[in-house]
């Protein structure tokens, strides 16, 4: 279906991605039944038996757990993700043929739709990466980079499932060793180059060390993006990270103007966090930050202060007697303030999530439905158009649309 073909309610808040085992080129907005779709599983035997293993360039290769009954983890490298890069992706063949629909190219025209704007990723690249003091390579900035710029968009090369638990270490490090060797030598290389941090079996501390949660089919993975993780960690960054689920790709957006020669940075933890136990995450991660908000005591104990507020105003939110439009505007408005002065812009759309959900449970759906509205608009920008929580939002506002009709 074209953008254009759907009614206008739907247009303005509809946007649910294809399905992962989607391969229907006629679009995500065609009525399916996803069993039908979605490919059989394949494993390393029902890839001999059925001499297929499509769409994976070599059959798959298993290891099966420690006890019986849990399933296989296989290998499956698919060596043109997006025309651009290798991914090996360390999974249990169910949810490898669930997932087979992010190393197929969705329809630009949906893309573009489903995003709101058109992806434009800065080129040439507005960076270099360089050797920094104390910190590794880094990445900085080579010209002015103006807010909202996407300067990077990467897919993973090594995407494995987060529980190790069912296979032994043994196999799992042999099955990543695999995963690296199946790899187009250019990305093979790459990946290689990145830090490592923790010792044991190279490749498993380099995904350790820099890779990303991701889902796929809504199960937990470690991602590795190249080049994205040289970007060092600040607790006040100019960068933010925006993930898509239905193609995996990681874009690296400008949080704020930068000028040449800034350090491009973003955060490893999420941005309300204290200073302690932003340190107490960091410190888990293998490092100590030098940002310069963790360098200065003075700093850093002016920023908790006002985090602490802000924690307050949402507990607040939560208690009866507030609950009037007045009281309940006060307190955004101090919110929105601290935010500014945190540089927390990236969770102002989670904060308005509550504030709609506190107007609707006061039964005031106009305030429910503006607030519902500016939460989409943030979560689309800082999480993403397929993320959780964007659709989540967009969930709230069909409620609402249903409740007006009825
Ligand atoms: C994902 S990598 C970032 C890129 C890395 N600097 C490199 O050379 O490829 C994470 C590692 O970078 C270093 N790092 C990142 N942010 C830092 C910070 N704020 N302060 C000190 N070291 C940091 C730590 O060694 C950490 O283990």
């Amino acid at each position: 279906a074209q953008p254009s073909e759907v009614p206008a309610w739907l247009r303005e808040y509809d946007f649910d991605p294809p399905l992962q085992c989607s391969s229907n080129a006629a679009g995500p907005l065609d009525p399916r039944d996803a069993e039908v779709m979605c490919p059989l599983p394949v494993d390393d035997e029902t890839a001999f038996e059925r001499r297929s293993w499509r769409p994976w360039t070599f059959p798959p290769v298993c290891i099966t757990p420690e006890e019986e009954a849990g399933p296989k983890l296989c290998v499956y490298t698919y060596q043109k993700l997006r025309g651009d890069t290798g991914i090996s992706i360390l999974t249990t063949p169910e949810t490898a043929a669930a997932g087979v629909g992010i190393v197929e190219d969705s329809d630009p025209k949906w893309v573009d739709w489903a995003r709101g704007s058109p992806l434009v990723v800065a080129d040439p690249p507005p960076y270099e990466f360089k050797e920094l003091e104390g910190r590794g390579v880094g990445v900085i900035a080579n010209r002015t980079i103006r807010s909202g710029e996407v300067v990077m968009l990467r897919h993973p090369v090594i995407v494995r499932h987060m529980d190790p638990r069912p296979w032994k270490q043994q196999d799992s490090m042999k099955l990543l060793h695999r995963a690296a060797v199946q790899l187009p030598p250019k990305d093979g290389l790459k990946m290689m180059e990145l830090a490592h941090s923790k010792g044991g079996y190279v490749i498993d501390d380099i995904i350790n060390t820099n890779a990303f949660g991701v889902l796929i089919n809504d199960v937990d993975h470690s991602g590795l993006y190249v080049d994205v993780s040289r970007l060092n960690h600040a607790c006040k960054p100019n960068m933010f990270s925006r993930f898509s689920s239905t193609t995996l790709g990681m874009e690296v957006v400008a949080y704020r103007d930068i000028e040449p020669g800034e350090e491009l940075t973003f955060s490893y933890t999420p941005l309300n966090l204290m200073s302690e136990q932003r340190q107490s995450l960091i410190r888990e991660w293998g490092f100590n930050c030098t940002c310069s908000l963790c360098a200065s005591t003075h700093e850093s104990a002016a920023s908790d202060r006002r985090r602490g507020r802000i924690q307050d105003l949402l507990g607040e939110l939560d208690r009866p007697e507030i609950r009037n439009h007045a009281a309940v505007e006060k307190r955004v408005s101090e919110i929105l303030d601290l935010c500014e002065k945190e540089a927390m812009a990236a969770q102002v759309g989670d904060f308005y999530t509550i504030v709609a959900e506190v107007y609707s449970s006061m039964g005031d759906m106009n305030s429910a439905r503006k607030y519902g509205e500016l939460a989409l608009k943030e979560l689309k920008h800082f999480a993403g158009y397929d993320h959780d929580r964007t659709r989540s939002a967009t969930m709230f506002l069909k409620g609402l649309d249903k409740k007006a009709r009825t």
